[in-house]
């Protein structure tokens, strides 16, 4: 007997009509990982040879005392303290629990919490990064412990850790997925080149695709030359229709011919920021007037598929607001091939 008397190692030849106390793995590179028996398998005379081939020379019997728990119902446990909405849980597989969206969304994740929960030892947190992009069904965490049998009062303290947080953070979800909103967006296409027809509209077709990806629409779109003055009336105008985001492409850098930012201040919206420290995207303006989001959107945005504006832009049509703080925090792990 092992572990306080708990696990009890029985030779693999003699544990006929004895009941498996944990799934067993099976892993053949290239072809196969998972679950090859079960957790309450009742071991089988043509088992046997099965199990010899996957290393498992003894299984354990479990006799679980007071005050521990199995690898299974641990798993059970945190999944249960962190979820919150739009989520659910599956059954414990190989003594992980794994919470996956019931939606298509944006995944919010605490990763301050998570790092906390994750320094109690024999715990393991895995989770996506916060305001990842989840189609349904898509996994978003999973909860383990390490050892197959363990402590309540490691459960008692990972309940007390997010019990703490939620009093310091106004009870906010550990785990959420929030919805797409159906967003009206107005879209404003700069650049005298494209005005007069010299050249043809490439961004507006990308624009409005990236748009339709998360169940919004371009509703109308408008073209400007290189003129401040004609590029504010737009931006009235699309402010008057009541459409729930303001977009201009173009302009957006260093050249004379570049109005689109003195256009966005010009029209009384307060900048968030002008500029992101990610590349790219680093000349996107992050605006609100009267709290319509207006965003600058700089020529990368039509042609690198990964962009500041692709980090931003699932966050406005779960309804967040984007704050200065959301911005400085691109650049770190920022730089996408440009
Ligand atoms: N010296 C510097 N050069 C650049 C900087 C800088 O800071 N200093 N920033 C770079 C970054 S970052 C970007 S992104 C680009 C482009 O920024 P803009 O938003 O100002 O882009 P434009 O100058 O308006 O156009 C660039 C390019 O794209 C074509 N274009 C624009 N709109 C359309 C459209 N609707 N359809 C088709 N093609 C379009 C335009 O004709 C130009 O060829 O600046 C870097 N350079
Ligand atoms: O806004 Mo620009 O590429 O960073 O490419």
């Amino acid at each position: 007997m092992t572990s306080d008397n708990m696990l009890q190692e029985i030779r693999t030849e003699d544990a006929v009509g004895m009941v498996l106390a944990h799934d067993l793995t099976q892993i053949i590179p290239g072809e196969f990982k998972g679950r090859l028996f079960k957790k309450g398998h009742v071991i089988q005379k043509d088992d046997i040879p099965k199990l010899l081939d996957i290393g498992k020379e003894h299984i354990y019997i479990l006799n679980l005392k007071a005050g521990y728990l199995h690898e299974n119902d641990a798993a059970i446990q945190m999944a249960n303290l962190v979820q919150g909405e739009n989520v659910e849980l599956t059954e414990p597989h190989e003594g992980k629990v794994t919470i996956k969206s019931i939606i298509p969304g944006l995944a919010k994740v605490e990763p301050e919490l998570i790092h906390q929960l994750n320094k109690i030892d024999e715990i393991a947190v895995a989770t996506l990064k916060n305001n990842s992009v989840v189609e349904a069904d898509q996994g978003i965490v999973g909860t383990r412990v390490i050892p197959l049998i363990v402590k309540k009062e490691k459960l008692e303290l990972f309940e007390k850790t997010i019990e703490q947080f939620k009093q310091n953070h106004n009870s906010r979800s550990i785990i959420q997925v929030k919805p797409f909103l159906k967003l009206k967006v107005g879209l404003i296409t700069t650049g005298g080149e494209v005005y007069t027809g010299r050249i043809k509209d490439k961004f507006g077709p990308i624009v409005k695709q990236k748009i339709a990806d998360f169940g919004s629409e371009v509703v109308e779109q408008r073209f400007s030359p290189d003129d401040a003055g004609t590029i504010v009336q737009h931006i009235r105008d699309f402010k008057e229709e009541k459409v729930d985001l303001i977009l201009i492409t173009g302009g957006m850098s260093v050249d004379p011919d570049d109005r689109t930012p003195g256009a966005i201040k010009q029209a009384g919206a307060d900048i968030v920021s002008y500029g992101t420290p990610m590349l790219p995207g680093s000349m996107l303006m992050m605006a609100y007037l009267d709290g319509t989001p207006i965003m600058g959107l700089p020529g990368c945005v039509m042609h690198d598929p990964y962009t500041s504006f692709d980090v931003l832009l699932p966050r406005i049509c779960a309804g967040e607001k984007i704050e200065k703080e959301d911005i400085t925090v691109l650049g770190y792990g920022g730089l996408h091939n440009c």
